[in-house]
């Protein structure tokens, strides 16, 4: 039996405004995102160079509480900005990374590159029997010495890229690591954070990640600019 005080269906349940009451300004939204961040989060145990980078890695995610599970070598931040401003490549294991990154921020007109969607891939991933995100990391050989890397989806690429190292590849200069999920992502991090090589290098501890924090880290390096 319908009730007779429902409205019918369709029908709405309350009068929706002409114009809702909300800021429609991006510089203004971001000024306040980035003011609301400084309020909240917890920035002071970070190098004062890496400051900026947690807001922008925050705001990408709406996670304060991300600033208290960085991992960083102190170096980090100098190597990736001195290495951006020299032209350095940016390597990227997700397409959702490569895109993220905003061009108009690089210093010097840097390549973005994501090798995941060439056709050599998937048959890469088959003979080294590992994900296309891991395997996708061969085609990154010739641009890995001093490049920018950063992963912000798959923990098997982050842990491929420790191998090739191990085995003799050339080191980038900085690695920012923010594969997200549940199966490899702490691990990964933890590898990250613990290589023996001294690589400059910027993560979030456990879970937590994603591509947008990934390049939000990048487009904080590559500009000062809020
Ligand atoms: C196991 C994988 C995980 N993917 C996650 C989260 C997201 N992935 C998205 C998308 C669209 C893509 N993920 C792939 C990278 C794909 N994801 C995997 C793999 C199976 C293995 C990676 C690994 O474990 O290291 C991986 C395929 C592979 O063989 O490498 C993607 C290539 C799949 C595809 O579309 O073919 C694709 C990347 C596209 C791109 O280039 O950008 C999501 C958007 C899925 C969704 O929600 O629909 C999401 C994005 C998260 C982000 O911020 O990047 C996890 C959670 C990382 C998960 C690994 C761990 C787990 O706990 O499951």
């Amino acid at each position: 039996m319908p009730n007779p005080e429902s409205p019918s269906p369709g029908a709405p349940l309350s009068p929706v405004p002409a114009r809702y009451d909300y800021i429609r300004d991006g510089a203004a939204i971001y000024a306040r995102s980035f003011a609301i961040i400084r309020e909240e989060a917890k920035l002071d145990h970070l190098p004062e160079d890496l400051r900026a980078v947690a807001v922008r890695i925050i705001h990408a995610a709406g996670l304060v509480e991300t600033a208290e599970h960085l991992l960083f070598s102190p170096d980090v931040g100098t190597a990736a900005r001195n290495a951006l401003r020299a032209g350095a490549p940016i390597l990227c294991d997700a397409q959702m990374v490569a895109h993220g990154v905003t061009r108009a921020r690089l210093p010097a007109d840097n390549a973005v590159i994501c090798t995941l969607s060439d056709p050599a891939v998937p048959a890469l991933a088959q003979d080294l029997a590992t994900t296309r995100s891991a395997a996708a990391l061969e085609l990154w050989r010739p641009h890995l010495a001093g490049s920018v890397v950063a992963i912000g989806n798959a923990p098997t690429a982050l842990f491929y890229l420790l191998e090739m190292i191990a085995a003799g590849a050339p080191c980038p200069a900085a690695i920012l690591g923010f594969p997200v999920g549940f199966v490899g992502a702490a691990e990964s991090k933890d590898a990250l954070a613990t290589n023996p090589w001294n690589l400059p290098y910027l993560a979030v501890a456990g879970r937590r990640g994603g591509s947008a924090m990934a390049a939000a880290a990048v487009n904080a390096l590559a500009s000062d600019r809020e």
